[in-house]
């Protein structure tokens, strides 16, 4: 069987998502809000700033009475919090950062360009014109502005967008539901002690904890042992869920179970990518439920979930840019010899250059601890040290 290109996997991907996105919307205070998706745009009900306010601690003016070396009276001093009276005619404010501007007056002066005298009076080294370090009533939100639309992710800088308007809930999808199983008999859960042939369980961990950063609510289903009938009646009593996701058994092994159950009772969209490493990813669905089979080498189910599950996750929350962003970047090594998997190699961002971790051992975790992401190099590839290929930060692929 050929192996299906990473980019069509992805088109059948995002094109599932679309047909399942959630469009549950619940209204959450802005704290739950977090990591949620917006269902309606955010729309400002007020002018922000809602006056015209000083940029810098200085000394408000109307520009045309300010003459070089001509001192001015100070006849009030407004602070951040306070309305002002108007600026009396020929006199300056002294004023601070934030706070409103006196009607009249239509600049202010920092203080590092103005002279106080003994007896009170400012005086301005330089001219003062129209607008300097005002900023206008306005210029962040006007009333009916868009300011979020539907469809952005509430970051910390969304949020804060949401709390400078003023704005104590928001309209979100509801979260999506995911079940995450591992399978293998030689699985044991840290914490345990180790039996001869046994290893610790990581993949567990990785996905749950990724699954919750990505704004997820996990259902563990813990580990399933290699067995068809326990894993057919694990997987019937499923209920409610967004999506199955699993790792190991999906490859050509006699107790690779899972993958045989979905291929021969569901349904399947793909299995084998030309991906490195990640080949045996299963995509497809199960008694309904949309289904995603990782690959169990631990540096398989990372990269797997980073390229594939990330993103057709956060298309089914509702996000449209689901794509994670790379970048060019120069490598410090040679890659000889072509490949017919695309691949992606743990690199560390070292001295300008990305530089890769010695063993790129699909089994071998260290490699990612090490790294600072991932080095795509294309399908049919050759390349030499100062060649410039796409790099995806973890930082990205994370979140
Ligand atoms: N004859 C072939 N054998 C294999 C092929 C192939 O094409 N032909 N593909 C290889 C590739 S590539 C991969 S990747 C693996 C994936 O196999 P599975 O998805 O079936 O995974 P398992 O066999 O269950 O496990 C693989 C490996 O990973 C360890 N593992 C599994 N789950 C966990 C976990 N939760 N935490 C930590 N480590 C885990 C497991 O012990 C195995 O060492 O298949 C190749 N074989
Ligand atoms: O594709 Mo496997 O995931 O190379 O080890």
């Amino acid at each position: 069987m050929a192996l299906m290109p990473l980019d069509q996997a992805l088109r059948l991907l995002l094109d599932q998502a679309d047909q399942r996105q959630v469009s549950d919307v619940e209204t959450v205070g802005t704290h739950a809000a977090a990591g949620r998706i917006l269902a309606r745009p955010i729309i400002a009900q007020h002018t922000l700033p809602p006056w015209p306010n000083s940029a810098m601690d200085g000394y408000a003016v109307r520009s045309a009475e300010v003459q070089p070396g001509q001192p001015l009276p100070v006849s009030q001093k407004v602070f951040a919090g306070q309305m002002p009276p108007a600026l009396q005619p020929g006199t300056c404010a002294r004023i601070f950062t934030g706070a409103p501007l006196p009607e009249g007056a239509d600049a202010v002066e920092m203080q590092e360009n103005v002279e106080v005298q003994d007896d009170g009076q400012a005086v301005f080294t330089q001219a003062v014109r129209a607008g300097r370090f005002v900023r206008p009533a306005g210029e962040e939100a006007l009333p009916g502005q868009e300011k979020l639309a539907a469809g952005a992710r509430l970051g910390p800088i969304e949020l804060a967008m949401a709390a400078s308007l003023g704005l104590t809930k928001l309209d979100v999808y509801r979260r999506l539901r995911v079940a995450v199983l591992s399978t293998g008999d030689e699985l044991v859960q840290p914490g345990q002690p180790l039996q001869p042939g046994q290893i610790y369980n990581s993949n567990r961990v990785l996905l749950q904890q990724w699954l919750q950063r990505l704004g997820c609510e996990v259902l563990d289903l813990g580990c399933l042992p290699d067995n068809l009938q326990e894993i057919r009646s694990r997987l019937s009593s499923l209920d409610n869920v967004d999506l199955l996701l699993s790792s190991g058994g999906v490859s050509v092994g006699e107790a690779d179970y899972l993958g045989q159950l979905l291929r021969e009772e569901g349904e399947v969209g793909f299995w084998k990518l030309a991906l490195k490493p990640g080949k045996p990813m299963t995509f497809g669905s199960y008694q309904g439920i949309p289904f995603m089979g990782l690959p169990g080498n631990p540096v398989s189910t990372l990269v797997t979930f980073a390229l594939l599950s990330r993103p057709y996750i956060l298309r089914c929350m509702g996000l449209p840019e689901v794509a994670p962003k790379g970048f060019p970047v120069p490598v410090d090594f040679a890659v000889p010899e072509p490949g017919s998997r695309r691949e992606f190699m743990r690199v560390g961002w070292r001295n300008g250059r990305a530089q890769q971790y010695d063993n790129q051992c699909s089994g071998i975790l260290s490699s990612a601890a090490w790294a600072d992401g991932l080095l795509e190099i294309p399908e049919n590839t050759t390349c030499q040290p100062g060649d410039l290929l796409n790099f995806y930060p973890f930082s990205e692929l994370l979140g």
